[in-house]
């Protein structure tokens, strides 16, 4: 963390440029490192500072220096690690910008450490982030960086071998070269975490995505949801907040932009507690077949989407996308289902997704820092911030579904089997005899619902129920089922163990039951098949429901 006499000096110089800033404070501590403080309040629409453009380091300004005109902001960068490391004093018009810019680049961090952005972190610290959305894209954002280096240097005829090292934390040290990849990855840090965009200095070249820094106004700290605006106008940078609710002696904010933690780790290298613009990605694998299924179905993927991933978005906000739900279903389409989406499908779906969320939750808790390694104190406590933050949204999403699954069987109030053995009390009677038990839940416990269900459902169909009964349903099923059913080797093996551990006994013993009517071991493949096309079984509390077709819209 820099001195106090750095900031003054830094201060100082400003207002010698003619910044302005009669209201605000800065001042340093541990926590927040350089803050802005609200001196006196004042009107909304009067600007909080303002910095002339003169002290700016833009993009011309490196085009200058170095008489190239491309890329943008690689030349920038370069321009900032000659101004900071360069021994030789750099020169425009036979001016000293090194003079020039003495008190703002001495008042900069010194390093990529102290910088703190994860890609420049220790192996060990960065593999503290495997498993989240962050690791992946640190691991790109080193390896582009350094391309980015290679080609600037071949642009500069400075060409260096390809196997140049990287190191794990580029030191920084004063002693570096200015064209190392150490000094281009601290001035890549500084772009990273103080940058402004350029588009604001032209508003004509929205295209460009470049940065310039600018002194000052790249003290303060950022919150989400902030009100500031930022305008170029008159040469100068003027800053404003919506001062209605900083009291004089409260901290002034900027807004980055509103950022997801794992955007405000990787590029400004702090998170957010209870941060409201906080996403997480939610990776599901399907072959490339099933994609194209998908798409044929009309379901909106996201983009990129491939064998590889579907990435879907999970935030604060939408927990649940909408498309999210509607894949998990259409995953679980049967070939009854064809071109059709419907409630079974809707439920199976989600329980499905629960069960994923519920394995990421898991992940997530069983997570430890390991007792070895080359790691900062201060990162695993922002890691384990960072870990939390994305847990929680996971965990969000994990009961959403939960009450998701209870509107839709208050709205659809399907049949339990609870119910529907209330119907058929006779049937219901012969459970204790045959499973030592009709309670359902110790029926479950014991891994028994299925057979439950098989007979049930034969039951059923032998019961021949009336139009208005509430189990026609199941009986119209099995008759749909029966009349295209082509039974195969493997489903005549699948069932023949089963079948033949209940029958004839229960023939022999329950005749009033199961003498009556077909009991055969077919008639259990059918019915096996009507299990699959009727049952959903609610994991939250094992309740067993026979679903009527509903096609969802
Ligand atoms: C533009 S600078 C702001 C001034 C900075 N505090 C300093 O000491 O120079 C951006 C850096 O400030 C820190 N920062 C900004 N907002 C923060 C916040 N809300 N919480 C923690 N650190 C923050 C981060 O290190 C970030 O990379």
């Amino acid at each position: 963390m820099k001195f106090q006499g750095s900031l003054e000096n830094l201060l100082r110089w400003s207002k010698s440029h003619g910044a302005y800033f009669d209201n605000v404070e800065f001042a340093i501590d541990r926590d927040k490192g350089v803050h802005g403080i609200l001196k006196n309040e004042i009107s909304l629409d009067e600007p909080l500072i303002i910095v002339p453009e003169a002290i700016f380091i833009t993009p011309e300004l490196a085009k200058r220096v170095f008489g190239l005109d491309n890329p943008i902001d690689d030349l920038s960068l370069l321009l900032l690690a000659k101004l900071k490391f360069d021994k030789k004093e750099t020169l425009i018009d036979g001016n000293s910008l090194s003079k020039m810019y003495e008190p703002y680049i001495a008042f900069l961090p010194d390093s990529c450490l102290e910088i703190g952005l994860p890609s420049f972190w220790t192996d060990d610290e960065q593999e503290l982030l495997k498993g989240t959305d962050a690791y992946p894209r640190l691991k790109r954002t080193r390896e582009e960086l350094f391309e980015r280096w290679n080609s600037l240097m071949s642009l500069l005829n400075e060409q260096k071998k390809l196997d140049v090292v990287m190191q794990e934390a580029p030191l920084c040290e004063n002693s570096l070269s200015w064209k190392s990849f150490e000094a281009f990855s601290w001035a890549y840090s500084i772009y990273c975490t103080r940058a402004f965009p350029n588009f604001l200095r032209k508003q004509s070249e929205r295209s460009i995505n470049g940065g310039f820094l600018c002194p000052i106004v790249d003290l303060l700290n950022h919150k989400n949801g902030e009100k500031v605006t930022w305008t170029c106008e008159n040469n100068s940078f003027v800053f404003k907040a919506s001062a209605k609710h900083i009291r004089s002696g409260e901290e002034i904010y900027n807004n980055y932009g509103n950022k997801s933690n794992t955007d405000l780790l990787l590029n400004y290298g702090f998170v957010l507690n209870d941060n409201e613009s906080e996403t997480t990605t939610l990776t599901l694998k399907v072959e490339e077949r099933v994609i194209e299924a998908v798409n044929k179905f009309g379901l909106k993927l996201p983009e990129g989407s491939s064998a590889n991933g579907i990435c879907f978005n999970l935030s604060l906000v939408t927990p649940l996308p909408k498309d999210l739900l509607r894949f998990m279903g259409f995953l679980h389409q049967l070939s009854s289902e064809k071109n059709q989406y419907t409630l079974r499908m809707h439920l199976e779906g989600i329980s499905r997704l629960r069960d994923i969320l519920a394995s990421r939750i898991a992940t997530f808790r069983s997570w430890k820092v390991g007792e070895h390694g080359n790691i900062n104190k201060k990162t695993i406590e922002l890691v384990k911030r960072y870990r939390s933050s994305q847990k929680s949204l996971f965990q969000r999403a994990y009961e959403l579904c939960d009450s998701i699954e209870k509107s839709l069987i208050q709205k659809y109030k399907p049949l339990s089997l609870q119910k529907a053995l209330k119907v058929d009390t006779e049937f219901a009677q012969r459970l204790t005899f045959i499973f030592g038990t009709n309670k359902l839940d110790e029926i479950e416990k014991k891994g028994l619902s299925d057979q439950v269900l098989l007979l049930f459902i034969m039951r059923c169909r032998n019961l021949r129920p009336a139009g208005d009964s509430p189990l026609r349903f199941i009986s119209d099923t099995y008759e749909n089922v029966r009349a295209t059913i082509k039974i195969t080797k493997e489903d005549v093996l699948e069932y023949s163990d089963l079948y033949h551990s209940l029958f004839p006994y229960l023939s022999q013993k329950i005749p009033e039951i199961f003498a009556v009517g077909d009991y055969s071991a077919r008639s259990m493949i059918i019915a096996g098949t009507v299990v699959d096309r009727i049952v959903f079984k609610r994991k939250v509390n094992g309740e067993l429901y026979l679903l009527q077709k509903v096609i969802l819209e």
